[in-house]
């Protein structure tokens, strides 16, 4: 449907009518227009002072009447006087209930409206001529596999392959969902009419990801003409966003910013957000970005762990561990790599338990005390008199994982430049994979003075066997493998 709505241009409005809608459905501007930079043009419509701007004595520089905020709020008012989205709403279930399902639902109807083919669907909003200006953002999920295998070695890889995955599922979702509704079933999902492709449902997901913010009262939501605004992080940020008392959206120019005409007005659409997450969502890196700033990796737990399947049943943290880059420093955290670092020699047991309704259930204990929540591990392990010895095996365990994933960047390199290869990901795929191999390498020296500085502790010595006390006894010695 976007693919045919944009070529035939039913689906396609230039930025230039911009304002009228705005006026027309009462958006104020104040001091600024939206059009692209001459020599930006590659970042699409942005924010540009229409005169000179002074931080601390302006009014909003835009105000959007709360009604036209697309949040799952408003969408459920609009589904009250919409029964076609009121009905789908209902039939996808729990998904239609969250922001992010009933944004998609809500983008779905406003092409089907749009799309001349089908009439008599759904109730004309302001929304359905606005997603007219909405470029088509070349996130990772529109790269072709070649250029999605350039990825290889880096975190987006895995991102963007379970994304698919999921958007698939969803789309099958929706389908299965409602296809017993018969203008559903006619002009969605009919083989020879059927309007509506799994491409629609990528187009809405990427729509949804790169222009969502989350808006202080309102939660995360689509603000129209808000969501114009590029982004620019630290202090080059030039305006914020808000909502008013009345709920209406807000564009205010940071105090101590001055503009000057014909200059951006960016907003952040987060600072702490790593280069994998600003590429995934967003589909650019700023040019000023010198490090991957945050990375996620997986950890599996080994075939070799006897209770790997007890822990997996168990198990309820994010099965893997985030690095963090910040002022050159680098930390890490995990929830989950605690259930790796001990077994059942430590005090790890588990036990089953038979439910009220017949069911068997695992449950997990640590030293006697049930652990209901293995992503409270940590809590218990940093009583021990062992944590010293929990610290080492996890620090050797991420240092393990993270040799792995250098060792895969530096093995598959950018191969030969395709043709077809588009500038875009190759130009983000490499910089990515630099920054990304060299966070890891930082963290890897890093993890290596953690391990020789608790491997000197008291208690790992003893542990291992290595101490000697001032009589000289040694302890005996423990197997660390
Ligand atoms: C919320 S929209 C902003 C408006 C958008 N430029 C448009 O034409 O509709 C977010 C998208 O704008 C682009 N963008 C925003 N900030 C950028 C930047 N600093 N550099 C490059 N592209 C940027 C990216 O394509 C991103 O996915």
């Amino acid at each position: 449907m976007f693919k045919r709505g944009r070529a035939e241009g039913w689906l396609r409005q230039p930025i230039d009518a911009l304002p009228l809608w705005a006026d027309f459905h009462g958006v104020r501007f104040n001091g600024i227009k939206v059009g692209s930079i001459p020599g930006l043009e590659d970042r699409g419509s942005t924010v540009i002072a229409d005169r000179d701007l002074t931080g601390g004595k302006e009014d909003p520089l835009m105000v959007v009447p709360k009604d036209l905020i697309i949040s799952r709020q408003n969408i459920e008012i609009i589904a009250k006087a919409d029964h076609h989205l009121k009905e789908v709403l209902e039939a996808v279930g729990d998904f239609g209930r969250t922001t992010r399902g009933a944004v998609l639902i809500y983008l779905v109807l406003q092409a089907t409206i749009a799309c001349p083919d089908i009439n008599g669907i759904g109730v004309l909003h302001p929304l359905t001529e606005y997603i007219k200006f909405l470029p088509d953002e070349l996130l990772p999920t529109f790269w072709t596999e070649q250029e999605r295998d350039l990825l290889t070695g880096t975190t987006l890889r895995p991102a963007v392959r379970a994304k698919l995955s999921s958007l698939l599922r969803e789309f099958e979702a929706v389908r299965t969902a409602t296809e017993s509704i018969g203008w559903c079933a006619k002009h969605w999902w009919d083989e020879d009419d059927g309007q509506l492709t799994f491409e629609d449902w990528m187009r809405v997901d990427a729509i949804y990801r790169s222009r969502a913010l989350e808006f202080p009262g309102v939660g995360d939501a689509m603000v129209p003409c808000v969501d114009m605004a590029n982004h620019a992080s630290g202090d080059t940020t030039a305006a914020l966003y808000e909502t008013d008392e009345k709920g209406n959206g807000l564009l205010l120019l940071r105090d101590g910013k001055n503009i000057t005409k014909g200059g951006e007005v960016t907003i952040t659409y987060g600072d702490d957000k790593g280069a994998c997450e600003n590429i995934f969502s967003y589909g650019f890196l700023e040019d000023t970005m010198t490090s991957a700033k945050t990375i996620f990796l997986d950890l599996d737990i080994p075939i070799e762990d006897l209770l790997r399947p007890a822990k997996m049943a168990v198990n309820t943290a994010a099965p893997g561990f985030r690095i963090s880059e910040k002022d050159g420093h680098i930390d890490w955290e995990s929830d989950f790599v605690w259930l790796l670092a001990i077994n059942q020699e430590d005090g790890l047991d588990f036990k089953l338990k038979q439910t009220i309704d017949g069911q068997t259930e695992i449950e997990a204990f640590w030293k006697d005390q049930e652990l209901d929540d293995t992503s409270k591990l940590r809590t218990f392990l940093e009583q021990d008199r062992l944590w010293d010895v929990y610290q080492l095996r996890a620090v050797v365990l991420l240092q393990s994982r993270i040799e792995t994933q250098v060792q895969t960047l530096r093995e598959v390199k950018m191969p030969e430049r395709d043709p077809s290869i588009r500038d875009g990901p190759w130009q983000l795929a490499g910089r990515l994979r630099n920054l990304e191999l060299e966070m890891l390498e930082k963290a890897g020296a890093d993890l290596e003075d953690q391990k020789t500085t608790i491997f000197q502790s008291e208690v790992v010595q003893r542990y291992l066997g290595l101490f000697q006390d001032e009589a000289g006894a040694d302890e005996e010695p423990v197997d660390f493998s």
